[in-house]
């Protein structure tokens, strides 16, 4: 049996006191692209978090790649795309540093910066259809193109596995098919994601399983729920995942 990449068992997870996530569990496997879904601000961006250690577990445990998240080291085998770039950072780097700097957790183990690291920079900034962007400053980019850089920078570093929060929203048409297409390359060099999405869009056939948070615990864990219903008229792809007993024809896209 293939060892789960992602183990979240009953795990809670709140703020100054107040509960977001009560009892959650989730395993997802080598190979799997699991899409999380739920209500603006039922505890999606949470759950990432919990899983990366960011905000501490009030209950519950977390494993990665079979070891306790505490004791877990290897954090190059994981690639991480937070839901914006800081807005108005006004960061001066260049695309080409920001991926670059997807390599850090790498030199420990690859040092010196050399070859190895200025390939998988170009290699990345291909995926994402970048790599005439190099030089540029990333603030002279679209937000769908920063938002590619970010992906870039994630992949740079050769991880096992992506956590994606939101990655296209807000995202331009063209820097979506970008991003699936280098989602998909991904997944198919055995790569495990796990993101969150709003609207699911050209990603859609690429997900093989979808959870739904409701209410600080996971109250769907399955097919993605198909586009249906009176929210199913072209142009309407936001999720609306309801908790209810209904049957999936019925969940609305
Ligand atoms: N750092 C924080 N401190 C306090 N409360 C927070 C913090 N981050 C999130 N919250 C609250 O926790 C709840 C869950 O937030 P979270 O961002 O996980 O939801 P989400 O499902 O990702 O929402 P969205 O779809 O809007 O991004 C929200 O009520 C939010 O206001």
């Amino acid at each position: 049996m293939t060892e789960p990449v992602i183990q979240v068992s009953h795990a809670a997870v709140g703020y100054d006191g107040r509960a977001v996530l009560r009892d959650v569990s989730l395993t997802v496997t080598a190979g799997e692209v699991v899409a999380v879904l739920g209500a603006n601000g039922s505890g999606k961006s949470t759950l990432i978090r919990a899983v990366l250690g960011l905000v501490p577990l009030g209950a519950g445990s977390v494993a990665l790649f079979g070891t306790p998240q505490r004791r877990f080291r290897q954090w190059h085998r994981i690639g991480y795309v937070p839901q914006r770039l800081g807005a108005g950072s006004g960061v001066p780097a260049t695309v080409g540093e920001v991926v670059a700097s997807g390599r850090l957790a790498r030199r420990g183990v690859l040092r010196p910066s050399g070859r190895a690291d200025r390939e998988a920079v170009a290699e990345a900034l291909r995926a994402v259809g970048l790599a005439d962007r190099a030089g540029d400053p990333v603030a002279t980019l679209s937000g769908g193109q920063q938002q590619r850089t970010l992906i870039a920078r994630a992949l740079a570093g050769r991880p096992e596995v992506l956590l994606l929060d939101e990655p296209t929203a807000g995202v331009d048409a063209a820097s979506q098919e970008a991003f699936a297409h280098a989602l998909r390359a991904f997944r198919d060099g055995g790569g495990t994601v796990l993101l969150v999405a709003h609207e699911l869009g050209p990603l859609r056939p690429l997900i093989s399983r979808a959870v739904v948070v409701h209410q600080g615990g996971i109250c769907h864990d399955g097919a993605v729920p198909e586009p249906a219903g009176h929210h199913a008229e072209p142009g309407h792809d936001h999720v609306h995942p309801h908790c209810d007993e209904e049957p999936a024809g019925l969940w609305s896209m």
